[in-house]
Formats: structure tokens, sequence, C-alpha cells
């Protein structure tokens, strides 16, 4: 066996077996961002057999101070490539595999099924509950974590039985209520702390050691270093999905939908070309206040759904925020109310201060 692996193979308890079992085993990652990061990086360096990454982001500049395995010579390129790239040179006997497009009920099936178990590093409801009824219908475990300000949690659904993600959170909340690191803020260190779990949990399952959370849900509030279980039970039905949903509100840019993604140096293109455009910012009016584009109309987010009628079909409309998560979310939406030719303005007015206009103000 190759000495890479001397430190854990002499570890009484897990050995030579269970390396090889490690080795034989496979686990797919989706979202390869700040929990994604920690889980690659270990189950590489630890020596599992196949890893799978999807991810359809770029990385940001933001990204990096929790993202520890980008540097900013890696902004604007794919996240799922780089990580390949980094993580083959770090151990070069794992076979990785690449999806650059977002797993969504399209395609979920298929990418999953070549995996013993997935592990959800995103970070949208959306697509965790697409995670967990495509591993309720596979039968594959699913490795949970999420983070929340100070807060991060961890579980593992759908194991030999046990109980899944819906019997703990039933409804996905509202969208209102979906709030991501570009909105709250994080500290670089939590993701790293939380990813570092489900690790920990993927790899209990896939050799068959220790007590894997399930049924439990373990909390960890690293401002006081409370570290709490909970129990909770199946509850019977949530194991009885056969199939999809069509669509799972996924807070994410979904190309097949119709979204298109511009850049801020297209958008600065198209803005002094004066093509016609509608420049909508999404952002709250205290965020309008510190820096806008001239150009742009302003509808808050939750404003959106009420002042459709103010928007025209029939020329394009670009969608700005902050960083590009909530305007991504209103562009799906108005998608699926109709609209053709609708742009996410990547990065959001964030990403147009640092590469178009130094002089605006940031926050
Ligand atoms: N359906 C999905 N399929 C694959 N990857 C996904 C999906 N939904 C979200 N992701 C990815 O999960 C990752 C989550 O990373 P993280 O929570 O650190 O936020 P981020 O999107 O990188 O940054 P920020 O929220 O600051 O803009 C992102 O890379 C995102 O693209």
């Amino acid at each position: 066996m190759d000495t890479r692996y001397d430190r854990q193979v002499r570890l009484q308890g897990f050995g030579e077996g269970k390396q090889e079992q490690l080795g034989r085993s496979s686990a797919l990652v989706v979202g390869a961002g700040g929990l994604g990061v920690p889980v690659m990086q270990y189950l590489v360096g630890m020596g599992i057999g196949k890893l799978g990454i999807v991810d359809q982001d770029t990385i940001d500049i933001t990204n990096i101070h929790r993202q520890v395995l980008y540097t900013p010579a890696d902004a604007g390129k794919q996240k799922a490539r780089v990580a390949a790239a980094k993580l083959s040179a770090m151990n070069e006997l794992v076979d990785i595999t690449v999806y650059e497009e977002f797993l969504q009920p399209g395609n979920a099936l298929k990418i999953m099924a070549d995996y013993d178990l997935v592990i959800d590093c995103s970070d949208n409801f959306g697509t965790r509950y697409l995670v967990n009824d495509a591993c309720v219908i596979l039968k594959k475990p699913f490795i949970y974590g999420a983070i929340y300000q100070f807060e991060g949690q961890v579980s593992v659904f759908n194991y030999k039985g046990s109980a899944t993600y819906r019997c703990l959170f039933p409804e996905a909340p509202n969208d209102g209520e979906m709030l991501n690191c570009s909105e709250m803020g994080v500290l670089g260190i939590l993701p790293g702390m939380i990813g570092t779990y489900q690790a920990n949990e993927a790899v209990k399952v896939l050799c068959d050691i220790g007590e894997p959370l399930s049924n439990k849900i373990l909390t960890i509030d690293t401002l006081t270093n409370e570290h709490r279980i909970f129990k909770f039970k199946p509850v019977s039905g949530h194991h009885d999905i056969r199939e999809l949903q069509k669509d799972y509100q996924q807070n994410v840019c979904i190309m097949e939908t119709g979204v298109q993604e511009m850049d801020v140096s297209q958008l600065a293109e198209w803005l002094s070309a004066a093509d016609p455009l509608q420049l909508i910012d999404v952002r709250e009016p205290d965020e309008w206040d510190i820096c806008h584009l001239e150009q742009a109309r302003l509808i808050p987010m939750h404003t959106v759904a009420g002042q459709i009628d103010s928007l025209q079909k029939d020329i394009p409309i670009a969608l700005m925020c902050h960083h590009g998560m909530r305007s991504r979310a209103v562009a799906n939406f108005l998608v699926e109310a109709g609209f053709k030719n609708i742009y996410n303005v990547t990065g959001g007015i964030h990403a147009w201060a640092v590469k178009v206009d130094p002089n605006m103000r940031r926050y």
C-alpha cells in the first residue's frame, strides 16, 4: 500500500482494511464552495477512490477567505475545474470527475447514480431538497451540512433507512428567508469546520466505522463552543418518493431556464453602446444610497412581484444586486413569469466597483 496513508493505516480501528475500503468507495460533492473545499481536500488527501465535483460557479475574490483551495489568480475561473486540478496534484491516485453544471432535477439522478453517497455543500434550500429526494430514490446516504451566521449543522440522512431531510424539515422556507453568505456574511473558519465534520461523517459511512450522525443532528455554536446533538425519528411517508419534482426553486442560475449571465465588462459595453436595456437593481434602498449605476432603476427584490407590470417584455432585462445571488433568484422568477432575454449581472455591483469603476464606494 502507498506509504502516503501510513499514519491512517497504523491507527487502531482503521488499518489497512479500512484504507482499502475507502479506496474502493466514491462520493459526490455538490458545490465546490465554503463547505465543499474542506470536504474535497480531506477526502482526496485520505485516499477516497473516486470523487465527483458538481458546480457551475466561478471563483470570486470574496470566496477566497473561506474557500482556501483557491487563490486570487484563480478569480473568474470555474471552481470545479480549478479544484480538480489542485486536488489531483495533491493525490493523483484519486479518480476525479468534474461536472461543470449545477445539480438540478434534469441531471441529478444520472450524476448521482455513480456514487456511494452524496455530500451537499450547496448554499440553498432547493438544492438540499433535490439532493434529499434523489438520495431517497437512489437509496443513497446524504451527508448534510449548513451554516448560518456563527452556527453550523451536520447530519447524515437516509442511511440504512434512517430519517431523511424532509423528516426534519418537511417544508422549504419562503424565498425571503433564504439568505446566504453574500447576504449574511460568514467568518472564513466556520465552513472549514462544518465541511470537515461532513468529511468525517462521509468517511465513517464509507468505511463503516463509528456512529454516523443518522437520526441525529449536531449543532455547533462557534462563539460559545457549544456542541449539541438532537435526536429525531424517521417520519412515515418520507421514504416513498418515486420521482423528482420538476422545480425545486433553487436559488441558483439554471441556464436552461433561459437566464443568461452577463459579466460587468459586458454590461459596461452594453451601456456605452446605448443599446436598449432595462437595468434593474434589486438591492434595498439603503444599499442603493451607498452606490448605484445611473442607468439602473431600483426595484428591491421583495417588491419585484408587485411591480412586474412596469417591466417591458420586448426589451432585455439585466438584474443586479450586491454580489449576484439575489438578482439570480429574481432572474429565475422573471423567466418563470414568461420574460425572455433575462440577464444576471455576475458578481453584482461589487464586481462593477472592482473591475469597472474603482472610484465607486464599496460595502
Ligand atoms: N444546485 C447546485 N449544484 C452545484 N453547486 C451548487 C448548487 N447550488 C449551489 N451550488 C454551489 O455551492 C457553493 C456554495 O458555496 P458558498 O456557500 O461558499 O457560497 P458562494 O456561492 O461560493 O459565495 P457567495 O454566497 O459569497 O456569493 C457555490 O459554489 C455554489 O455555486
